[in-house]
């Protein structure tokens, strides 16, 4: 079978995406440090093109298309099922507060998305919106009240947060026992050391573990590669890979050869945020590839104005991984489940 970027092809090269401020700034701010998106482009216009065709190679590798929609289907079914029992048991449900700072178009969807999600489970959920010139002491006062709030199990605070806002402040205030994202710095730390147990660990990593899982890819003693060392993502990813035993190498904005170390891999997980980042060139034939890439590209086109693309020319990556994640339908619908998850494990940690 002939691997050319069929789709490139057809698509040109000349295609430039628009991305609005905030899209930029979302990007910049799930980017490994220092952004590669400048801020000063004019009109916030960044060039988007389809990579340029690879030179043609053949293989024989049959790719399983991981369904991440329908592994965080059956997850939601028993959360729904757990959920009903605690309400029979203690007569109460679990609750989550989520926290949305300013108009983000891309941040809004995600929200509404855990909110409904929420719903489906039977878990209680607030939101609170605020404005995006909201003050700092406006933020922390709400966090408290959600940290008091008895029928509040979990909190969570939407990032990327306005500039202006100190974020790691606010995270620092979401009450530990609360931390459903697992952004609290002694989460994290938990995460990092070995003989200790975080009470939560992160939405995204947890759910990538999940779906390696339950797609039968065995982790220990595997070679697995994070592209991008983002606090949300890449960093808490390569230490949940080391506590199930791979071999993790980190890729970076400085890295030397990063298609050389990724192509080493047995695992790779790509959550640069940057599109079709890796390339078909850069995997090990029977790699198994995880797509945490969920960049927001305009297309007016699409039902929001925007939509999601990876960081993996999937294309490519087809006929030389043995299985990879689709975007959308892969990570993005485990993150939410994962969410699920964590909310019920806070009430069960209280009630049960
Ligand atoms: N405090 C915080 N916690 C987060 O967990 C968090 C965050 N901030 N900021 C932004 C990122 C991004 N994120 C996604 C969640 C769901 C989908 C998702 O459901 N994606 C669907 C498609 C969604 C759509 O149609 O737009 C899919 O991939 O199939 C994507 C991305 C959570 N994040
Ligand atoms: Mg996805």
């Amino acid at each position: 079978m002939l691997l050319v970027a069929r789709k490139a092809l057809a698509a040109g090269h000349s295609k430039a995406i628009r991305l609005t401020t905030r899209e930029v700034h979302y990007l910049s701010s799930i980017l490994v440090s220092p952004p590669l998106v400048s801020l000063d482009l004019p009109e916030n216009w960044i060039p988007y093109s389809d990579p340029p065709p690879l030179a043609s190679f053949e293989t024989e590798q049959k790719t399983v298309v991981i369904d991440g929609k329908v592994i965080a289907e059956e997850i939601r079914t028993k959360i729904i099922s757990e959920v009903g029992k605690m309400k029979k048991a203690v007569g109460k449900v679990p609750g989550l507060a989520v926290v949305l700072v300013g108009q983000q178009r891309d941040s809004q969807t995600y929200v509404r998305n855990k909110i409904k999600a929420c719903e489906e489970a039977g878990i209680k959920s607030v939101l609170a919106e605020l404005p995006e010139d909201c003050s700092e002491s406006h933020i922390i006062s709400v966090l408290k009240k959600f940290n008091e709030d008895t029928s509040i199990h979990g909190v969570l605070v939407q990032l990327p947060l306005p500039q202006h806002l100190d974020e790691s402040k606010i995270l620092n205030m979401v009450r530990l026992e609360k931390d459903v994202d697992g952004f609290h710095p002694l989460n994290m730390g938990n995460l990092a050391m070995r003989g200790r147990e975080p009470l939560f660990v992160s939405c995204t990593p947890k759910g990538c573990v999940e779906l390696l899982i339950r797609a039968g890819v065995e982790i220990a003693g595997k070679t697995a590669v994070v592209i991008g060392r983002s606090n949300i993502v890449g960093l808490p990813m390569s230490l949940l890979l080391q506590r199930h035993d791979a071999t993790v190498s980190t890729v970076h904005a400085f890295t030397k050869d990063p298609e050389h170390i990724t192509r080493k891999a047995d695992i790779v997980i790509a959550a640069a945020g940057i599109p079709n980042l890796v390339r078909g060139s850069w995997l090990k034939p029977g790699a198994v590839v995880i797509d945490v890439g969920t960049c927001p590209v305009e297309d007016s086109g699409c039902e929001f104005g925007y939509r999601l693309v990876g960081d993996v020319c999937y294309e490519e990556a087809l006929g030389v991984a043995s299985a990879i994640t689709p975007v959308p339908g892969g990570v993005g619908p485990m993150t939410i489940a994962m969410l699920l998850c964590n909310t019920l494990d806070a009430a069960k940690r209280i009630f049960l």
